[in-house]
């Protein structure tokens, strides 16, 4: 009832799609293999083909730098808002976010190809729960921190600040245009930061309206207008944020992009968090429960058709289950519905990207040569109207596959027998990515093996669940990157952390002791070695000593000091 009354207004955002953009442009549609205009982006849905709008145009370095500087000014206003405007702001775009869950998600399942529940789990869930972490706790991790001042300084009050880095860039993939974009914004403007985000070529006629959602959101708390600035564009634009002036960027994307954004920001010494791809392994100990994991292993394969960083592609099934874990993943395979996203009861919609269909399919010819056994799927319908790969499933997998080595990024499950927990781990661990992991079985046994994983993030009898808990931090190790977003760790990392040593006890401060005063005292050297028994002494004796030599160090009387050039003082 408390909470009820004082319940907090919280504005209204109402952001409709335009005219045009529902419309589409009708009867235009993209013709597979014409390459990318080097000026435009355009704009279609995968699934069928159709043009969503005219090309855009693409930011070029020059305009990138513009948006910058547009959200330095910004920034350097949001610096001094309060905690509560923030709250507000993060709470305003939580409830268009509830309130406008049937249109984000369309808008996410046209541009990328994901059916509405996949865009539910990935887009908007994710994203609610960020907002009500940032709003519960984030306030709590920005606040200053008190530290230990060290026994020399037990006087002083040692803390850690948190004042916002000022403009952070973000340079995100296609897989989850809505997700992509909140994600760093909701973090960087509860710090106190301006966000220039670019989106991915392969998804940007979504920015339109998640664009104007956020001037919205902005304008309704009284934020200003150019606190965040989305950037379209190719690798030129992305380029032009890393070495144009931002402060600090975020790159989440493909190893290869992320070599060349660290590479750039060398340059400029921009600081760089990479979180790049990955090749998750979910590990199924004999002593699992398949009712609960197997639905698990669907959705981890098959998630808006295995289009996700933290997506398992790799299968590690104990063998006194192999043959059942099989057939219970076959019974549900067998059944899924692939299709236009927005078709009615799609289980499966299309890939985002033009050539990945093709690229999916070289892996799974590999395996196949190699051995695989395809139990359903595993060939592109050439009849279909948009970029489909089918749900695929393999057995008799093993490592000398391609499939099991590089990231395959599309709906396949591919599954190895294994023998024992350890040769689990031992495969988990042989490859060259650390994102996520997945470990089924009885809790003691699974945590053993989910402890000896080289991943960033490991996940117990469920399915990535490390991302829903948005206090943890969210990267990898290897190829998989380095640092973190989201977080506490995610969110001190929009930040400068300043140390700062202030006076604790009124009446006393540092007054540098005479021997150790310009010009020094003959009894300086001795007296700083006492000074060293006295506090770091591994004994009570040997502080007493400490003492002790201090007293006899001031008693040393000054004689003659030797000059340069042989005279005496
Ligand atoms: N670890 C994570 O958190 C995470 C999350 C989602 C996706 N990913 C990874 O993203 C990849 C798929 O996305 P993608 O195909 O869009 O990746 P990508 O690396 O091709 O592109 C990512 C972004 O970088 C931009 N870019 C391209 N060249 C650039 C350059 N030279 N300088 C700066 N920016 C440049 C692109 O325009 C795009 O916006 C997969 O590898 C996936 O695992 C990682």
């Amino acid at each position: 009832i408390y909470r009820l009354i004082t319940h907090e207004w919280v504005p209204q955002v109402d952001v409709e799609l335009t005219k045009e953009e529902k419309a589409g442009l009708p009867g235009k549609r993209w013709k597979p293999g014409t390459p990318f205009p080097k000026d435009f982006i355009p704009c279609y849905d995968p699934g069928t083909l159709e043009m969503l709008g005219p090309d855009m145009p693409a930011d070029t370095a020059d305009q990138v730098r513009v948006k910058i500087e547009r959200a330095r000014i910004a920034q350097k206003k949001w610096a001094k808002s309060s905690f509560k405007q923030r709250r507000l702001l993060i709470k305003t775009i939580q409830r268009f976010v509830l309130e406008n869950q049937d249109t984000i998600c369309k808008v996410s399942a046209r541009d990328s190809g994901k059916p509405l529940v996949d865009a539910a789990f990935g887009e908007v869930i994710v994203t609610l729960e960020k907002c009500k972490w940032l709003i519960k706790e984030g306030e709590k991790w920005l606040k200053p921190e008190k530290r230990s001042s060290g026994l020399m300084m037990f006087y002083k009050n040692a803390r850690v600040e948190y004042h916002p880095v000022g403009v952070m860039g973000a340079i995100v993939p296609w897989n989850y245009p809505f997700h992509n974009v909140f994600n760093p914004l909701l973090a960087n403007v509860f710090a106190g930061n301006a966000l220039v985000v670019k989106v991915s070529e392969y998804a940007s006629w979504s920015s339109l309206y998640y664009g104007r959602a956020i001037k919205a959101c902005l304008a309704a708390v009284g934020a200003p207008e150019d606190l965040v600035q989305i950037v379209h564009g190719y690798g030129e634009a992305g380029n032009a944020l890393v070495t144009g002036g931002t402060d600090k960027v975020v790159f989440v994307g493909s190893t290869g992009v992320g070599r060349a954004v660290m590479k750039a920001a060398a340059d400029t010494l921009t600081p760089v968090v990479l979180e790049l791809g990955g090749k998750d392994p979910f590990i199924v100990l004999e002593d699992a429960s398949l009712s609960q994991c197997v639905p698990m292993a669907l959705r981890g394969a098959f998630q808006s058709c295995g289009q996700n960083c933290a997506g398992a592609e790799r299968f590690y099934v104990h063998e006194k289950i192999h043959d059942e874990f099989v057939k219970r993943v076959m019974k549900a395979a067998n059944q899924l519905r692939q299709g236009w996203a927005l078709s009615p009861g799609v289980d499966c919609g299309a890939m985002c990207m033009p050539n990945q269909a093709a690229y999916v399919q070289s892996l799974v010819d590999d395996a196949v040569a190699k051995g695989a056994v395809v139990e359903c799927g595993g060939a592109i319908d050439k009849d279909a109207p948009g970029q489909f790969y089918p749900p695929t499933v393999l057995t008799n997998v093993t490592h000398a596959m391609k499939i099991m080595k590089e990231e395959v990024f599309g709906p396949v499950l591919s599954i190895v027998k294994i023998r024992s927990d350890d040769e689990a781990v031992a495969l988990a661990n042989e490859c060259d990515f650390g994102l996520g992991s997945n470990v089924f079985g009885s809790r003691r046994r699974a945590l053993k093996v989910g402890a000896q994983l080289n991943a960033g993030m490991t996940t117990i009898n469920d399915f990535c669940a490390t991302y829903m808990a948005q206090s943890l931090p969210f990267g990898g190790v290897k190829e998989s990157g380095f640092d973190r977003f989201a977080g506490i760790e995610g969110l001190r990392g929009c930040c400068n952390v300043k140390s700062v040593v202030v006076d604790g006890i009124p009446g006393i401060r540092t007054d540098i002791p005479p021997p150790l005063q310009y010009p020094v005292q003959h009894c300086a050297f001795p007296f700083c070695k006492a000074l060293c028994h006295m506090f770091f002494g591994l004994n009570i004796l040997e502080n007493a000593r400490g003492l002790f030599m201090l007293v006899s160090a001031m008693m040393i009387p000054t004689p003659k000091v030797l000059l340069k050039g042989g005279k005496t003082d």
